[in-house]
């Protein structure tokens, strides 16, 4: 299966003053299957659709294997029925007045393969996606999960090296997006096609994909596993475009210095420097517990939210506000008293341009902040908390 480059990709469209994509360069492996994940009008579907070639580029060069395709620079432009690039859109699009076997089948016969071919190889993709026994139905005789899998046999079938799929969930309901991202998962795995997949859902780009590039104003932020992209954002919009509940924001820089607040805390405990400008926290990465310990800092439970197996709980500290989530059935009630853990080795830290700092490693040590619940109640008074000795 081919790889694909592209090499300072640009799109400025005619009439826009900003670059819907703005010199982007990634290279998606041999059946890989990558997600472009990314806010609405960030460009994720303009690079579809210059890697298809509905779109030309402005500027830069895109490339299957080593076979340029797009480079205004080379003068190279290579039309999409030559790129063996299979396009799957948001509305799959199939011909109403065909049966779904004529639908699969019309790639096909656009290539004028032989016809007992094509039977073989209609029957076959229908069979991988369990579409069989609608062969003979029409689209509108079809659920939306039926069609969506009918448009994906479709491309299937012309055995395309390279699939991309721009949102093809996006019109389904929660159940069938479920079962649909396990076919194409499944699908994935069967064919070992090349796939490009733009979605503006992260648990979809996350449970789907190998590699995720996230995308912010046409300009790729980071591109890594889903591990990767989650456990060491590069910057602090991708720590806040991943995760749900959102990762918690400490600005390091807001608050007068004798108030009680987080961030003198964790800038008494941690060697920051004039770079350093927000903190951040994911919420299932803070402990907590009932008993308090050097390492501990006291906090009062605000909300408690079930979301259905899990629950957010709302924790303050001082006038900061932080959010918990946990798998776990919460033993405290609202209004209670918390004893609440940051691992040094959860906390991110960012700088002025909102780019990812490492710092040294140091031990959070709240030790000077065990206070009792009278120190606590005067949260709202911005006293100093006195230090323990
Ligand atoms: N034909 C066009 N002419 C002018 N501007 C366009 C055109 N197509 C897209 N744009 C602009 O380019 C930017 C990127 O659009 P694009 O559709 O690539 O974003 P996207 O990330 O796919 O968004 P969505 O998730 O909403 O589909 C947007 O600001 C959009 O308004």
């Amino acid at each position: 299966m081919p790889t694909i480059s592209l090499t300072n990709l640009t799109k400025c469209y005619d009439g826009n003053t900003e670059p819907s994509v703005d010199q982007v360069s990634l290279t998606v492996e041999d059946g890989e299957f990558m997600c472009l994940l990314g806010p609405s009008g960030c460009g994720k579907t303009t690079i579809l659709r210059m890697i298809a070639g509905i779109e030309h580029s402005t500027s830069g060069e895109i490339a299957v294997d080593d076979l340029v395709v797009d480079s205004v620079h080379q003068s190279c432009f290579i039309p999409p029925e030559q790129r063996r690039i299979g396009f799957v859109f948001q509305n799959y699009a199939l011909w109403p007045h065909m049966t779904v076997e004529r639908n699969v089948d019309f790639g096909l016969r656009l290539q004028k393969v032989p016809a007992q071919e094509r039977k073989e190889r209609c029957l076959d993709v229908m069979s991988k996606l369990r579409i069989l026994e609608y062969a003979d139905r029409y689209p509108s005789q079809l659920s939306g999960g039926q069609q969506q899998r009918v448009a994906l046999a479709r491309m299937l079938a012309v055995n395309p090296g390279i699939l991309l799929l721009d949102e093809p969930l996006s019109n389904l309901d929660a159940t069938l997006r479920l079962e649909m991202r396990a076919e194409l998962r499944r699908l994935h795995q069967t064919f070992g096609t090349t796939i490009i997949f733009v979605s503006h859902d992260q648990w979809e780009a996350m449970t789907l994909a190998n590699t995720i590039a996230v995308m912010n104003k046409g300009q790729l932020q980071q591109i890594g596993t889903p591990d990767e992209i989650y456990a060491e954002p590069c910057n602090r919009f991708v720590a806040e475009f991943i995760g749900n509940p959102k990762i918690n924001i400490v600005d390091l820089k807001a608050s007068a210095a004798e108030q009680v607040s987080l961030a003198n805390h964790i800038r008494s405990r941690i060697a920051t420097n004039e770079f350093t400008n927000v903190c951040a926290i994911r919420p299932e990465e803070i402990i907590l517990t009932d008993t308090a310990n050097a390492n501990t800092l006291p906090m009062s439970i605000e909300n408690i939210m079930p979301t259905g197996g899990s629950w957010v709980i709302e924790l303050s500290f001082g006038d900061d506000r932080l959010f918990h989530s946990t798998q776990s059935r919460p033993k405290w009630r609202e209004g209670e008293q918390v004893n609440a853990y940051l691992p040094t080795s959860s906390l991110h830290f960012f700088d002025q341009a909102n780019n990812r700092l490492v710092l040294p490693e140091t031990d959070l040590d709240y030790s000077h902040l065990l206070l009792n619940s009278a120190s606590i109640n005067q949260k709202h008074t911005n006293q100093p908390l006195a230090k323990q000795a």
